[in-house]
């Protein structure tokens, strides 16, 4: 029975162990399986296991071949090399390679994929000596097949009397063995996984010590805790294996089966069955790629455009109906179906890859690389059935991007922007005085609490009034403080925003200045990202507004040349873009671990996933939180959990928590899902009522979001809540014009600090600049960054 499955298992072995076994070729398992069953790339005869009788062809050991695969020189150990020639092992010691999971970087849980790279560099740090060195080679000569060896091993029922020193080193050896990153990842081609593999190594010293011949263990000791008896003795732990551990292996298989993120184009057979050709509108903020996209886009018998933002989406949905093409909406919380529209404005979560298009536009393709929602350009790019699609981006994904065409075999074209005008440093800044405000800035602070204290301070001691726009307010809301900062007939003429204008957005922004260039980033400060500060920045000054030529500067001289440096820094090359499993996906890993909770399976599938090296997995804490949130709600199937999981929700605020736990418990019942939440009597007075208000309409908005997921019959209030949303959204609008409060706990802070009376103080920068470099080098100077 055993050999029955280890017959099953050593076949699989056989076709999987195709590709040098590396851990960090184990993503290339399947392109190589296809190029190896479409044109064998080896003309040495390989090694067979499976048949009945099975060939064993002997091979001087240091040619010893899994597969059609190649372990050489064993001897000297230099490098793993696959049978095509290609060398890929050593070299990368020290090095984050581009391949295998990175799901390393994305679990801060400290979750290990169990199938990433551990350090092979122990391989090239043990010391060899000449001695060693000398005893290995004598050992490959002496035992050339290990298959032999295992034989000799399994068949024998004596068990050798060893001295003290000999049971030390042979500890010692299978110790270092354990140890060995390099063997470690090379036993995953056989499906023993990174967990597993100390228990293997565990049990097979033990059948070693029990089974082995004292001539052997004479002729091993001598080697010593080196790369070169793990070299040796790995073979036969090889074969050691796929005896002893067949439920582990076949487990494990199913597992990595199921969890196999990697090819992700062959997902959408429909789309690799189109010949489509993507147009890529590469170039900076405010050099037309929109613009340009969305002539085609109107051009197009149908289209589709997917945004960002909901605020975009719904910005495009209305300029299109404007032009007189007929344009639905469709967003997490929104459908808007047009009478007769052949074209949809979405936001990119929203794509439908059943759907085909003549044109279809992805606008910033460069957030393919976002860790959290990345995997929603991917799919768009990976999925869509358009004739064209044309992708608007900066120059960061261009090189992915040409690798994934490659890979679809779409054709590619791709056209460079540049700035319609080039963007200006003010080298002046405000000197720290929020005083030296203009009409047309846009202040860019990073936290709500910074914004607010901002536009009050602008507002008390200028004659200036503010605008604001940040991630919490409603995108209805977003769109009435733009409209009233763009409305030249009014005295808002000055924004104070988050990092939410970054993107797309058209405003009438003569001078982009940062407050301060750091951020919290839910753990501490840290310097804003180069990118960001580009996208922020190109704001200013859009082709057709008021002001055409753009400045920036910062409040703080300290900031300027950090904004100078992330200004003139090139884009940074994308090597890696984000992937999530579909639902299938998920439902298939979960048959494989059955009972498991729906947090610990998405922890499981992290662990277990494997992905090519051009992709990462999203980062979906988010979600583990909310699905550890829902267990305490029984009942809901696996999809139905899932659905609630990815709802939008803000983790941090208990009260949107606590309305999501009841909308999934209520649904469990089979009960109509109500909102049971009064409204406020009228706009906010203080900080606190506007926070309200913003929870309120976030809570609104995932009920919204849920009624899209779920049957009208469980969410049957969506016209009242979007009734409400809409009044909460107004109530938000006349609130941010009425707003003159203090940000009562900053007082507190203040008065705590001693520094009553002081008026408006920012905070120092918290930018600390490496290469402070002398004012007069700036002087007055404007400084144009291209
Ligand atoms: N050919 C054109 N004719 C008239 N207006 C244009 C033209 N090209 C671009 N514009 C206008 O210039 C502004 C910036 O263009 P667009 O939004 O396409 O830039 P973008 O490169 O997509 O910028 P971002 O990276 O910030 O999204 C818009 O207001 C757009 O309407
Ligand atoms: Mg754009």
């Amino acid at each position: 029975m055993a050999r029955g499955v280890a017959g099953v298992l050593r076949r699989a072995y056989t076709s999987r162990v195709r590709v040098l076994l590396s851990t960090r070729n184990l993503h290339s398992f399947r392109e190589s399986e296809s190029r190896f069953l479409g044109n064998p790339v080896s003309d040495v005869p390989t090694r067979r296991f499976g048949s009945e009788n099975p060939v064993r062809i002997r091979l001087p050991w240091n040619d010893y071949r899994f597969g059609s695969f190649v372990i050489s020189k064993v001897r000297g150990f230099s490098s793993t090399v696959d049978s095509n020639g290609g060398n890929d092992d050593m070299e990368d010691c020290g090095r984050s390679v581009g391949s295998g999971s990175e799901s390393d970087d994305y679990d801060e849980e400290g979750v290990v994929n169990e199938l990433s790279d551990v350090d092979e560099c122990l391989i090239n740090d043990s010391a060899v000596s000449e001695s060693s060195s000398e005893a290995a080679r004598a050992l490959n000569d002496r035992y050339q097949d290990p298959v032999d060896l295992y034989r000799e091993l399994r068949e024998s029922e004596v068990r050798s009397k060893l001295q003290r020193s000999e049971w030390d080193t042979l500890h010692e050896i299978f110790g270092y063995f354990a140890q060995s990153g390099w063997a470690a990842n090379q036993a995953l081609a056989i499906y023993i996984g990174k967990s597993f593999f100390p228990t293997a190594v565990s049990k097979f010293r033990d059948f070693f010590f029990e089974k082995c011949r004292i001539e052997v263990v004479q002729d091993l000791v001598p080697v010593g805790p080196t790369d070169e008896a793990v070299k040796f003795l790995f073979p036969v732990f090889v074969e050691f294996c796929i005896e002893e551990f067949p439920d582990e292996i076949k487990r494990f298989k199913s597992i990595v089966d199921t969890a196999d993120l990697t090819k992700p184009a062959t997902w959408f057979p429909f789309a690799r069955a189109m010949k489509r050709k993507i147009v890529y509108h590469c170039g900076p903020t405010n050099s037309g790629k929109t613009y340009n996209a969305l002539q085609r886009f109107m051009e197009a018998k149908n289209g589709l455009y997917c945004s960002p933002l909901r605020l975009l989406a719904m910005e495009v949905f209305d300029k299109v109906n404007v032009l007189g093409i007929y344009c639905s909406l469709l967003t997490g919380q929104e459908k808007k179906h047009v009478p007769f529209a052949k074209h949809v404005s979405c936001t990119v979560e929203m794509v439908s890859t059943d759907e085909l298009y003549e044109v279809a536009v992805i606008d910033e393709i460069q957030m393919m690389a976002d860790p959290s929602r990345g995997h929603a350009w991917t799919k768009a790019l990976l999925g869509l059935k358009a004739d064209e699609i044309h992708l608007c981006g900066d120059p960061s994904v261009l090189d992915i991007v040409r690798k994934m065409c490659a890979d679809t075999g779409d054709e590619l074209v791709e056209e460079h922007y540049e700035r319609f005008k080039p963007l200006v440093v003010e080298a002046k800044t405000l000197l720290g005085d929020l005083k030296n405000v203009k009409s047309g800035d846009c202040v860019v602070a990073f936290s709500r609490r910074e914004i607010f204290e901002v536009k009050m301070a602008i507002e008390k001691h200028t004659n200036h009034r503010c605008c604001v726009i940040y991630g919490a307010l409603p995108p209805e809301t977003r769109r009435q403080q733009a409209n009233l900062f763009n409305d030249q007939e009014n005295e808002y003429d000055v924004l104070v925003a988050s990092d939410a204008v970054g993107m797309g957005l058209n405003l009438n922004i003569r001078r982009v200045v940062f407050y301060s260039l750091s951020k919290y980033n839910g753990d501490k400060m840290v310097p804003v990202g180069a990118s960001q500060v580009k996208q922020i920045a190109g704001r200013a000054g859009r082709r057709g507004s008021r002001y055409p030529d753009g400045l920036t500067t910062t409040l703080h001289a300290e900031d300027l040349n950090y904004l100078i440096e992330c200004l003139q820094q090139p884009f940074d090359e994308v090597t890696k873009v984000g992937l999530f499993p579909f639902f299938e996906q998920i439902e298939l890993f979960a048959a494989q671990v059955p009972d498991m909770a729906f947090s610990a399976l998405l922890k499981h599938f992290g662990k277990h996933c494997k992905l090519d090296g051009s992709y990462f997995l999203c980062r979906h804490d988010h979600v583990k939180k909310v699905a550890n949130m829902l267990e305490k709600v029984p009942g809901l199937s696996l999809e139905e959990r899932f659905n609630f999981c990815f709802a939008p929700v803000n983790i941090r605020n208990p009260k949107a928590m606590y309305h999501l736990f009841r909308f999934a418990s209520t649904y469990s019942l089979d009960m109509p899902v109500n909102i049971a939440m009064g409204m406020p009597k009228g706009s906010a007075k203080n900080d606190t009522e506007l926070l309200a208000l913003e929870s309120k309409h976030q809570i609104l908005s995932t009920y919204l979001w849920l009624s899209n997921q779920f049957e009208e019959k469980n969410f049957p209030f969506v016209e009242k809540v979007e009734a409400m949303a809409t009044n909460i959204a107004e109530l938000l609008g006349e609130s941010l014009i009425k707003a003159s409060w203090k940000m009562e706990s900053k007082e507190e802070k203040v008065k705590g600090q001693n520094k009553e009376g002081r008026g408006y103080e920012r905070p120092a920068s918290l930018i600390k600049l490496v290469h402070k470099r002398k004012e007069e080098e700036f002087g007055l100077k404007e400084i144009p960054i291209k």
